[in-house]
């Protein structure tokens, strides 16, 4: 062990004996407070006095009570930092700092040694920082510098210097097992180790190793949008998740972890990515797939339609006679045309058009959707459209109101108080005795035909229930109607500026219509129809949330963006993706987040593109760079692996024998998640059908919710966002691959390979294959 080497050791189990003395501290104080809390909670009664004898007594012990509460909530707070702490501790034990750089800052004699870890530790007296946070403004240098002069930002303006040196360590349970000096090593050493890893089930955090361009999408905090395009594999989710992790910790008292939404892509991505932020210390944000927010708001209307149905739709009905036509819905529904073409049917709302609901009980008309068109637009119609209806909701509670009154005093409410049971009508009874003041010791009692009168209202009210309901939820409005008759009805088309219409519009208005007269809503339509709902009814805002990042960015349509943008008009947004692999129909031709600029305005927006693909070994790029269009801009991290192969096979039950054979092989070789991939989930689950004597061997469908290690079959689309050791691609012949659209369906399946990529081809291999066939190696089955 060199000299170096053995100081640097001494210092790390210096540090790691603070890190030991600090988390005996921790833990004492940690079940200290914790006790605390029990304490409050058990005694919390005894400590409020309760009295409500008069206003003043009340006054006292609704204080009381706030006191007591804000002492609970303080000690759990602290309880809260005290166990956060503990647990940070307890992870820097192991790895204490990953990087050092030697800083010497303008003016001062000392160079300065800054070692950096995943969060901050300071000696006993709490004034020398034995390791720097990651996030920390002087740990900037680490990431963007290089040995030379340097600079790094703080809240008081820039601090200038020479940076010195920069080193980077590996440490695993406190034991340095390699520093690199990183002016004398050529490459990355250790981002080569890490990549060279296997994949993990869970995502892990990249803070050793945050690339110079990455860095500035994790820091990045001025305009109010910032769209990031980076190529497969560059580190888009791995950058949003440790710029997550940076806003709540240079805002942390001001921002939370429950502020902050990443919309995903599907359930197994959400669990994938669910250990990068408590990896980091920090608490999870909030994930939500878009379709799940649809469900949510929509479920119990219609039967909504999910996007993979949808995308299985698209790949596999061809066949179908009205595939043309619901192709150009979904183009058409997409876009911002179609947006503003709803704002300004909800404009025109305003004269005319408006579709209601009779209002009815047990099969009889109350009040007629006809009468309440008339009144509205009759009445109020200076007002504002949200305040229109309001009043018309108050016109029609009035209406149920009168009309219970007078069905009270019909002959079958008053059989009806005849049958009551003893319960209600002791129910009744206490409720009048207490309105009316009446005590135990009271000599009067209420008179009887005061308790039938009660009950008659009791027993009409129930039966009214469901109505004022309706009314509440502005339930007399017909949406669906109004949608469809906006599907329908084109006279006002040439008026809406921008709002060119596919030839195809009569018969997707008539597509649509049916569907939703059975129940049913296509995913294209999900969206739109809310966004009608919203404008009509009013916005359900959301005004907590302050950042809301999009990954996998491309599979949103600019019609979806438009919504997100006023759901949360509070937020600040990061949206990521790579066109390349749009794979959802609405997308094609569409190559670039250009539309996205419009969302809030040019200079509200800031973009930044990633070219370097860190995932697969420099032959796997080569190969998928080949495949699409200014592939020549993607630049492989250089790490040496197989190149490709291509094996063609003669028939089904060759192909499956020989990948058989192929996954003992890439089991041998120590991989231990291998991806079978396939064109759509009808393909994967035949697959799986016939391979399924392979040990271990699982299916991922829509609804599978963990990436497990092992062998999976899976669609292409739900293999998004995630990796695998070796990738087989099933069939990549021009038979399946052969259509211009399935691009970059295919471009999205080979870049799930992080080790080894296999393609097999029953017959002619696809054209995009053929094009990239320099790349690949050919292997024949023996
Ligand atoms: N700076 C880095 N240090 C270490 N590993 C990195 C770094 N950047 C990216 N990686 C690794 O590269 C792989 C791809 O990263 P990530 O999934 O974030 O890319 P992506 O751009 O979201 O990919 P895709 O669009 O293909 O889903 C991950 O294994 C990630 O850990």
């Amino acid at each position: 062990m060199s000299q170096e080497l053995q100081q640097e050791q001494q210092r790390v189990n210096q540090v790691i004996g603070i890190i030991q003395d600090q988390i005996n501290e921790y833990e004492e104080a940690t079940a200290r407070r914790r006790q605390e809390v029990v304490d409050i909670r058990k005694h919390f009664w005894e400590d409020v006095t309760v009295n409500t004898d008069n206003f003043d007594d009340f006054l006292e012990t609704i204080i009381s009570l706030r006191q007591q509460s804000e002492v609970l909530s303080l000690s759990q707070g602290s309880h809260r930092q005290s166990s956060k702490r503990l647990s940070q501790l307890q992870r820097m034990q192991d790895v204490p700092y990953f990087g050092r750089i030697d800083f010497a800052e303008e003016g001062m004699n000392e160079t300065e040694c800054v070692y950096i870890g995943v969060s901050s530790l300071t000696d006993a007296t709490g004034e020398k920082f034995l390791i720097y946070d990651w996030r920390a403004p002087v740990s900037s240098m680490y990431y963007d510098c290089t040995p030379g002069p340097a600079e790094y930002i703080t809240p008081g303006g820039p601090i200038q210097g020479t940076l010195e040196q920069k080193w980077q360590y590996i440490i695993r349970s406190g034991v340095i097992q390699s520093m690199f000096d990183t002016r004398l090593t050529i490459g990355d050493e250790i981002l080569q180790q890490v990549l060279g890893q296997s994949a993990d089930t869970h995502m892990r955090s990249i803070v050793a190793t945050i690339q110079q361009e990455q860095n500035r999408i994790i820091r990045h905090d001025s305009a109010r949008l910032l769209i990031v395009q980076g190529a497969a594999g560059s580190g888009k989710t791995s950058a949003a998740l440790q710029r997550i992790a940076y806003l709540l910790y240079k805002y942390r008292n001001r921002l939370t972890a429950d502020q902050m939404l990443l919309f995903s892509p599907n359930a197994m991505f959400k669990s994938y990515v669910s250990n990068v932020l408590p990896e980091l210390g920090e608490e999870n944000m909030q994930q939500v797939t878009f379709q799940e927010y649809l469900n949510h708001r929509l479920s119990s209307s219609f039967d909504v339609e999910d996007p993979y149905t949808q995308l299985e739709y698209v790949l596999t009905a061809s066949e179908d006679p009205n595939y043309r036509v619901r192709m150009a819905g979904i183009r058409f529904k997409a876009t911002k045309a179609f947006f503003d073409r709803i704002q300004s049917c909800r404009q025109a709302l305003e004269q005319s058009g408006m579709v209601f609901k009779d209002i009815s009980i047990k099969g009889k008309t109350l009040v007629s959707a006809e009468e309440i068109m008339e009144r509205f637009y009759s009445e109020h119609t200076t007002l504002r459209f949200a305040n229109r209806l309001e009043k018309l909701s108050d016109w029609l509670k009035e209406l149920v109101k009168e009309a219970e009154k007078a069905e009270r005093r019909k002959p079958w409410v008053q059989d009806a108080v005849e049958l009551v049971d003893n319960d209600e009508y002791q129910q009744a009874y206490a409720h009048l005795r207490k309105k009316h003041g009446l005590t135990e010791e009271s000599e009067e009692d209420v008179d009887l035909e005061l308790v039938r009168k009660e009950l008659a209202r009791r027993i009409v009210s129930r039966k009214f229930k469901r109505i004022r309901q309706q009314i509440k939820d502005m339930g007399f409005i017909d949406t669906p109607a109004i949608y469809k008759q906006m599907l329908v009805s084109h006279p006002t088309d040439d008026e809406v500026e921008g709002a060119e219409l596919p030839p195809e519009w009569n018969e997707i208005g008539e597509m649509t219509s049916q569907l939703i007269d059975q129940g049913k809503l296509l995913y294209e339509d999900a969206t739109p129809y809310l966004l009608l709902k919203e404008l009509i009814e009013g916005f359900q805002t959301n005004v907590s949330i302050r950042h809301v990042l999009v990954d996998e960015a491309q599979d949103y349509s600019p019609f979806q963006f438009e919504f997100i943008k006023r759901l949360f008009p509070a937020a600040k947004m990061t949206v990521l993706g790579d066109f390349n692999q749009a794979v959802f129909a609405h997308a094609d031709g569409t190559d670039d987040f250009g539309m996205l600029a419009e969302l809030y305005g040019e200079e509200q927006t800031d973009a930044i593109i990633l070219n370097r693909s860190y995932r697969s070994t420099r032959p796997i790029v080569e190969f998928t760079r080949a495949l699409i269009p200014n592939g020549e801009e993607i630049i492989p991290f250089d790490r040496n692996g197989s190149r490709p192969v291509l094996t063609r096979a003669a028939d089904a039950e060759q192909l499956h024998q020989s990948i058989r054979e192929k996954v003992n092989q890439f089991r041998e070789q120590g991989h231990r998640t291998v991806a079978i991939i396939c064109k759509s989930a009808a393909q994967s689950a035949s697959v799986f059908e016939s391979l399924h004597d392979l040990e271990d061997i699982k299916l991922v469908t829509s609804g599978s919710i963990e990436y497990k290690q092992g062998i999976v079959v899976i669609p292409v689309y739900l293999a998004k966002g995630i990796e695998f050791d070796a990738v087989i691609v099933y069939n990549a012949s021009d038979e399946e691959y052969g259509e211009e659209s399935l691009r970059r369906l295919f471009y999205t399946a080979c870049t799930r390979a992080m080790h080894e990529l296999q393609l097999y081809s029953i017959g002619k291999p696809s054209r995009f294959v053929q094009e990239a066939a320099s790349w690949i190696a050919v292997d024949s089955i023996s």
